[in-house]
């Protein structure tokens, strides 16, 4: 007959104190208030630490209210007392304000206690420091912002990239078929460019590309104006609610601060300076047309503009 194995599994407490130490010892902090008075019955005396209110000054909801920062305070009551009056456990995240003015970021975790009957007893709680989370949270955030701002930019020029320009042009698409507004675009492209990396040399080549850019981006900097960088030695301007007269000067501009730069070109065709070609066209978009048909006839004057000589623009069809 085989001998009976000792029984290990553990048996129930009834020490109080031991539940007590073990409350007492963990990083969250509990909590206990009694529903009808809405006094605190119980908070642990790992509060002091963290908050700097001794366990004694938490005496009813008031004070757990008035210890949140204003920002979070009435969101937080509101969501707290509505749930413990239905009944529900919840969990509310809140700062906490700490005695000498600073503030710590809670969890607060709560587990309604209700009689036979289905009323409410009490709540009881932990409240957890999530500080350090909350920190990490907004500095992915505060990344995740960067990155969105750095995706939509080209990062040789600074100016907006083609992904930043395939985005907004749908959108101002829309608005000006909308509204009625024209819509102007103005397509540019470095003349001789290739000349010029293989007389100057790659890296110069990115350096002209950029203060290629700053001209034209200085050109076109109205509030709603965007130049992007369409790949290359290519550039675009998209100029809403701007007719062709106002896009032309725009184009001048944009040509102006070139020429004022002096970037020298030895290898030009055009002259002893960097110049730009450039295709420009102005829409009020029907129902009929597509912006990319639009995009591809400017795309064509830029190509008109290169074969009348170059350092030039071209707003019509030949
Ligand atoms: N340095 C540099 N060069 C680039 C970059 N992207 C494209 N290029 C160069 O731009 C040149 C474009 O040459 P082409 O398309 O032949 O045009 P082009 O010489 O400007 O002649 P036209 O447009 O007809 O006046 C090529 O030599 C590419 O290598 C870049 O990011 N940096």
């Amino acid at each position: 007959m085989p001998l009976p194995l000792p029984d290990t599994r553990p048996v129930a407490c009834d020490d109080p104190g031991v539940y007590r130490t073990l409350l007492e010892s963990t990083r969250a902090i509990p909590w206990r208030i009694d529903w009808a008075s809405m006094r605190f019955t119980y908070i642990g005396p790992q509060i002091e630490e963290l908050l700097g209110w001794t366990p004694s000054s938490w005496l009813s909801v008031n004070d757990w209210a008035d210890r949140i920062h204003e920002d979070d305070r009435q969101q937080t009551v509101d969501f707290c007392v509505a749930q413990s009056q239905k009944g529900v456990d919840h969990e509310a995240d809140y700062r906490a304000l700490t005695r000498d003015g600073d503030q710590v970021w809670i969890r607060d975790v709560v587990h309604v206690v209700r009689r036979a009957d289905g009323s409410v007893d009490s709540l009881v709680g932990f409240m957890f420091d999530i500080t350090a989370r909350k920190q990490a949270e907004d500095k992915i955030l505060q990344l995740q912002r960067e990155l969105e701002v750095l995706s939509y930019r080209d990062s040789l020029t600074g100016v907006a990239n083609r992904r930043m320009f395939d985005t907004l042009y749908p959108v101002e698409w829309e608005k000006a078929r909308a509204s009625g507004e024209p819509l102007s675009l103005v397509v540019i492209d470095i003349d001789y460019f290739k000349q010029y990396n293989d007389h100057y040399g790659h890296v110069q080549g990115d350096e002209c590309l950029r203060r290629v850019a700053q001209a034209m981006d200085a050109g076109a900097s109205g509030p709603q104006e965007l130049c992007a960088r369409l790949g290359g030695e290519e550039f675009v301007l998209m100029l809403p609610a701007t007719d062709a007269d106002a896009a032309r000067t725009v184009a001048e501009r944009c040509r102006k601060l070139l020429r004022q730069q002096e970037l020298p070109h030895a290898r030009s065709g055009t002259g002893r300076t960097v110049t730009v070609s450039m295709g420009a066209g102005t829409i009020v978009p029907g129902a009929q047309d597509d912006a990319l048909v639009f995009l591809d006839r400017i795309d064509r004057r830029l190509y008109q503009a290169k074969s009348a000589g170059r350092d030039r623009i071209c707003d019509t069809e030949t």
